[in-house]
């Protein structure tokens, strides 16, 4: 038996049991499931006020303490620094990278009116709604999933955004409305991707995990991250990207697209590169200097 450290909510178990699940299929290893609560799970605070390490910090604590083999993160919450002694082992195939609208009566955006009451925490997709110029208003909302639903069921929000894989790990995906495309919501650099994360010197937890890792999606994950990175920009920062990995000429190449805004979406650069799969971390430097060269720095430093 190997031990799986986890979190004990909904979203954080559906995924946790779908990675256990994949790797008892490709390996015959049996996995157990370890609750790990985190300082994220018992505050009520925003996200923003917690910072980006907070549900992460203490599941890499129990790896490090040698009290589980490895865990399962969602990889657009990872802080953009690798940590001390873990390595990511496995990066599985992505769900669905992009955001979607649950919505009443299956409205889309195109049907949602002037002042329609649309829930999200992150400036990325405040910043996106506000971009579409259709006189939305953005509502901050934190919980989970099931309680940002909840919202637009009872009356108390008109729609909210959230990532489609999310949702889907959920098996709620059929109440999804609209699933967005990304030329009006680009998603979140990993978003849908998962990181399964152990100690780099447990070999053995590094060979049976490896069985679980997608190389293209690890490329676009590498992509997308060394951009945020690069801009010097966390996880709830107003930065998307997506890379996709479609066949060249010679050979599979990294279609990286990103965007930088401000927060009040009244300002947007968006740009994008290809580059080879070899080097997805240069695509995602390239793009970075692209961006910067356009203003990003300014329009992201005009927060106030
Ligand atoms: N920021 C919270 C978060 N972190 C991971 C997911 C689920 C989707 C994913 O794994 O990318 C969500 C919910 C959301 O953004 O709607």
């Amino acid at each position: 038996m190997i031990k799986l450290g986890t979190r004990g909510s909904k979203l954080a178990l559906a995924q946790s049991t779908q990675v256990a699940e994949a790797l008892t299929r490709a390996t015959g290893q049996r996995v157990e499931l370890v609750e790990i609560v985190t300082a994220g799970d018992r505050s009520h605070a925003p996200v923003a006020q917690l910072g980006v390490g907070v549900f992460v910090s203490a599941l890499r604590d129990a790896l490090l303490a040698k009290e589980v083999h490895f865990a399962v993160h969602s990889y657009k919450d990872l802080p953009t620094a690798p940590a001390d002694g873990l390595v990511i082992a496995a990066v599985p195939p992505r769900a669905d990278s992009r955001d979607a609208l649950v919505a009443r009566d299956g409205a889309t955006l195109a049907d949602l009116g002037t002042g329609a009451t649309i829930g999200t925490g992150a400036v990325r997709r405040i910043a996106q709604l506000h971009a579409l110029r259709r006189g939305f208003t953005p509502v901050p909302i934190r919980g989970n999933v099931d309680t940002r639903i909840r919202k637009v069921a009872a009356g108390e929000l008109d729609a909210v955004v959230l990532a489609r894989a999310g949702i889907a790990r959920l098996g709620r995906a059929d109440e999804i409305t609209e699933t967005l495309d990304p030329l009006t919501m680009l998603p979140a650099p990993a978003q849908g991707a998962l990181a399964v994360e152990c100690r780099i010197d447990d070999a053995e937890t590094v060979a049976f995990l490896a069985a679980l890792d997608d190389e293209y999606t690890r490329a676009a994950v590498v992509a997308e991250r060394t951009l945020l990175a690069e801009l010097e920009a966390g996880c709830s920062a107003p930065v998307a990207a997506l890379a996709e990995v479609a066949e060249g000429d010679d050979g599979p190449e990294i279609y990286l697209r990103g965007a930088v805004f401000s927060p009040d979406g009244s300002n947007t650069i968006r740009l994008s590169r290809t580059g080879t799969l070899a080097d997805p971390a240069e695509v995602g430097r390239a793009l970075a200097r692209d961006l910067r060269e356009e203003g990003a720095d300014q329009l992201m430093g005009d927060q106030e």
